[in-house]
């Protein structure tokens, strides 16, 4: 079973990863890790840090000569904030000290952990809070995940995503329309939706809404605002039968929208029709079973590949949303920690709209939990023996 701790501060010297888990023999790169990093660091609506960090994860054990061994994978990447910003990081981040001459953040901004990380740790300086809730860790998760999406991968199995709305500018009839634009494309494999995506900086496939979306941004942006938004992830080749229903910790949806509210920022999760099924009558939301070429297969895949907690073998479709960016230039209303005065919330350096950088976090957080129902059905030590299983399958 594959598990992964991230450690870091957005602010201190740098992050550190340890996934564990990973079978021997798969072959993989820095400069792989490094492709799905540099996506995340790109998108309309980011703000100044994605423009001089150069992510780059250094593997530092359980890789030999370009294959895992199956030993735990130390990764660590540097924060270049830490020496490069004009805030002194090492001294307001320093390990030793008693601190007393960094001025103490007091004024929470809502939306951020800022105020329940001193309710909660009984901080009387906010920057812990605002040090290890911040996005910056998701960092390290894309690249812990990269390797179990090259496991995935290695067996067939392609994850991509894209941006279905920012804001009020988004498909009009969400199902339906963007089932028309994605589905065709994923008999190539997801991946071809995240490539396709790459060209249009807010990762949406559709260029009219892409020119709205972005002019919205620009909009926000000058009134001191922030945007959220819907994304869609989308994973191609996954075998039926991942997953289970016999309890309710092993089912595969479940497992997942964990991963996903786990996520800076995430505010809802479906699968497949998800909310809107809903609305409509049983007749047009279940997916009829047909049998050809010695296999089920399924009309359609309103339930998004995931039935009872087991795949069906269909590509799993899975959507979500993403609360607005809670730093803000335009101040909102709050209270000093210690004097309880009602203040405006202080602004520091912040994305706008981080949704297209947010979509790749997600493709990324959902690889080690559908690596470990794939591992628990095929599992071994090596690849070459899940290679074997798997064919037998
Ligand atoms: C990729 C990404 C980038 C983000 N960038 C920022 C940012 O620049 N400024 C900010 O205030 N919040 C940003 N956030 C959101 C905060 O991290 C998030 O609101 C905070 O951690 C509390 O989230 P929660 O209520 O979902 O736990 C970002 C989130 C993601 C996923
Ligand atoms: C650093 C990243 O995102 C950060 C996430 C973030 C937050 O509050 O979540 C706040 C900002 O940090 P800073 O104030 O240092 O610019 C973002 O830049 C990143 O994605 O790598």
């Amino acid at each position: 079973m594959i598990r992964y701790l991230t450690a870091g501060e957005s602010h201190g010297p740098q992050l550190t990863g340890i996934i564990e888990g990973v079978p021997a023999g798969l072959p993989i790169t820095e400069d792989e890790i490094a492709l799905h990093l540099a996506r995340r660091q790109k998108g309309y609506g980011r703000g100044g840090r994605m423009a001089f960090e150069k992510d780059r994860a250094e593997i530092l054990s359980g890789v030999r000569f370009g294959k895992t061994t199956g030993a735990p994978i130390a990764l660590q990447m540097p924060n270049r904030a830490f020496e490069k910003d004009d805030a002194n990081w090492p001294k307001v981040m320093a390990k030793e000290g008693d601190g007393k001459d960094v001025e103490p953040i007091t004024v929470p901004r809502p939306g951020h952990a800022d105020l329940t990380g001193v309710q909660k740790y009984r901080y009387d300086d906010i920057r812990p809070s605002i040090e290890r809730s911040s996005a910056r860790e998701t960092a390290m998760r894309v690249a812990c995940s990269s390797i179990a999406r090259k496991l995935l991968k290695y067996f067939g199995i392609e994850i991509g995503g894209h941006v279905t709305r920012i804001g009020s500018v988004g498909y009009e009839q969400p199902w339906e329309s963007v089932r028309s634009i994605v589905d065709p494309m994923l008999k190539d494999g997801a991946e071809t939706v995240f490539r396709t995506a790459d060209e249009s900086a807010v990762r949406c496939l559709d260029e009219e809404l892409t020119e709205r979306m972005r002019e919205l941004i620009i909009k926000r942006r000058k009134e001191g605002s922030s945007l959220g938004g819907h994304w869609e992830i989308l994973v191609t080749g996954l075998p039926a039968g991942l997953g289970s229903f016999v309890h309710w910790d092993r089912k595969l949806d479940g497992q997942l929208a964990q991963a996903i509210i786990g996520t800076q920022a995430m505010k809802g999760v479906e699968i497949g029709q998800g909310f809107e099924s809903g609305r409509r009558h049983g007749q047009v939301v279940h997916d009829e079973i047909t049998y050809e070429d010695d296999q089920f297969k399924r009309r359609t895949n309103r339930m998004g590949g995931i039935e009872g907690g087991v795949t069906t073998g269909m590509p799993l479709i899975i959507r979500g949303v993403m609360k607005p960016i809670p730093t803000m230039l335009t101040p909102i209303g709050t209270v000093d920690i210690n004097t309880k005065e009602e203040k405006d919330t202080r602004y520091e350096r912040s994305d706008v709209c981080a949704l297209p950088r947010a979509v790749v976090v997600i493709e990324s957080v959902v690889a080690p939990v559908l690596a470990n129902a794939f591992l628990e059905k095929f599992g071994g030590d090596s690849v070459s023996e899940i290679e074997e299983r798997y064919q037998k399958n």
